[in-house]
C-alpha cells in the first residue's frame, strides 16, 4: 500500500543552522504517528515543508503519492494541517471561516460536514460568533475544524493541545481517534508524552534536525535496555549486585537490567547469598523514560 506520507532525504538550512539533516521516513496509511522532539528539533519546519509553505533545500515529500512541490494541489487536497500558531481572519464568524475554507477546496455544499465538525468540536453554539470574540481554546478548535473541512485522508496536528483545557483535550482526542478508526492517518507533534503514549501506535524521535529513532510505541515501552526490576529481599543486597542498584527503600531494591535474561543471574546471586525474594516486579517503562534516555544519548 502507498504510504500516507513519504519523506526522503530532506535537508533545510537557515543560515548556518541545519534545521533538517537528511530526514527520511514514511508514515503508513491508517497510522496514528507521533513526531516527538525538544524545542528546535525541526518538527515545525518539517510540517511546513509538508504543507508546501517552506521549500526544502533538497529531498522530496509525497502525500498519498503526490509530491508537495511538483503536485502541490493534489498533495494539499490530501492533507489537513492544524498549525501551532493561531492564525485567522478576525472579521469572519466561525461558520463563515469554515465555508470560505471549503470554497478554497472547491466544495460548495459542505454544510452537513461543517455542522458535524462544529458539533464534534463543541463549537455548535459559537457558529455565528466572530473569530475575534473567541477564547484561545475556542480559536484552536476552529483551526482544527478548518483543517478538516475537506475530509483529508491525512491529518497533521502541530501541538494541538498546547495550552488548552482538559475538556477540549479529551473531546479533541475522542474526535481524532474516531477519524483514525475511520481510516484517516494522523500525525501529531506534542510535548505531552503521555498523550503520545496513549494515542499513537508509532513514534519518531527527533533532535537537532535528525531522526534518532522510529519504532512502534509498544517496542519503545519494551526496550530491554530501559528495564528495571524491583526486588524485596529478606536481607541486604549482595555486594555483587551493587553496580546494578538504581535506588533503595528499606528492604526494596530497584536494579537496572541490561536484558531480561540478566534477571536469571540476579536471582542466582541472591540464592548464592542465601537470601529470599519476598516480592518481585518489573515496572513498566514509559515513553517519557525512553524519550529522556534518547535525548541524553543513552542507548535505547
Ligand atoms: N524561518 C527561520 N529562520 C531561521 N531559523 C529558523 C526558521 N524557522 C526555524 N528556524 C530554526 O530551525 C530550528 C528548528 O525549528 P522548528 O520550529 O522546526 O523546531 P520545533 O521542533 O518545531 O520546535 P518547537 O517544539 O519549539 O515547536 C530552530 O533552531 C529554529 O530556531
Amino acid at each position: 500500500m502507498l504510504p500516507a506520507i513519504e519523506i526522503s532525504g530532506i535537508n533545510k538550512q537557515f543560515g548556518d543552522l541545519k534545521a533538517l539533516d537528511n530526514v527520511s521516513f514514511s508514515v503508513g496509511q491508517g497510522e496514528f504517528f507521533a513526531l516527538l522532539g525538544p524545542n528546535g528539533a525541526g518538527k515545525t519546519t518539517l510540517i511546513s515543508i509538508l504543507a508546501g509553505l517552506t521549500r526544502a533545500d533538497s529531498g522530496f515529500i509525497k502525500v498519498m503519492g503526490h509530491d508537495v512541490v511538483t503536485n502541490y494541489r493534489q498533495a494539499r487536497r490530501s492533507i489537513g494541517i492544524v498549525p501551532q500558531e493561531l492564525v485567522f481572519d478576525p472579521f469572519f464568524t466561525v461558520r463563515e471561516t469554515l465555508v470560505f475554507q471549503s470554497g478554497y477546496f472547491g466544495l460548495k455544499n459542505n454544510d452537513a460536514w461543517i455542522d458535524e465538525l462544529l458539533d464534534s468540536l463543541g463549537l455548535a453554539n459559537k457558529a455565528n460568533v466572530n473569530m475575534r470574540n473567541l477564547s484561545g481554546g475556542m480559536k484552536r478548535r476552529v483551526l482544527v475544524a478548518q483543517a478538516l473541512v475537506h475530509k483529508p485522508p491525512v491529518i497533521v496536528l502541530d501541538e494541538p493541545t498546547a495550552g488548552v483545557d482538559v475538556e477540549l483535550r479529551q473531546s479533541l482526542w475522542d474526535f481524532i481517534q474516531r477519524l483514525n478508526k475511520e481510516g484517516h492517518t494522523i500525525v501529531l507533534t506534542t510535548h505531552y508524552l503521555e498523550e503520545a503514549e496513549e494515542l499513537c501506535n508509532k513514534v519518531a524521535m527527533m533532535k537537532l534536525g535528525k531522526i534518532l529513532a522510529l519504532d512502534d510505541t509498544s517496542r519503545f515501552l519494551k526496550k530491554p535496555e530501559q528495564k528495571t526490576v524491583s526486588l524485596k529481599l529478606n536481607g541486604q543486597l549482595p555486594d555483587a549486585l551493587l553496580p546494578k542498584l538504581v535506588s533503595k527503600e528499606t528492604d526494596s531494591y530497584l536494579l537496572k537490567l541490561s536484558s531480561l535474561a540478566e534477571l536469571e543471574d540476579i536471582l542466582a546471586a541472591i540464592r548464592v547469598a542465601n537470601l529470599k525474594v519476598k516480592d518481585l516486579s518489573l515496572p513498566e517503562t514509559s515513553l517519557e523514560d525512553a524519550f529522556v534516555a534518547m535525548m541524553h544519548g543513552d542507548q535505547v
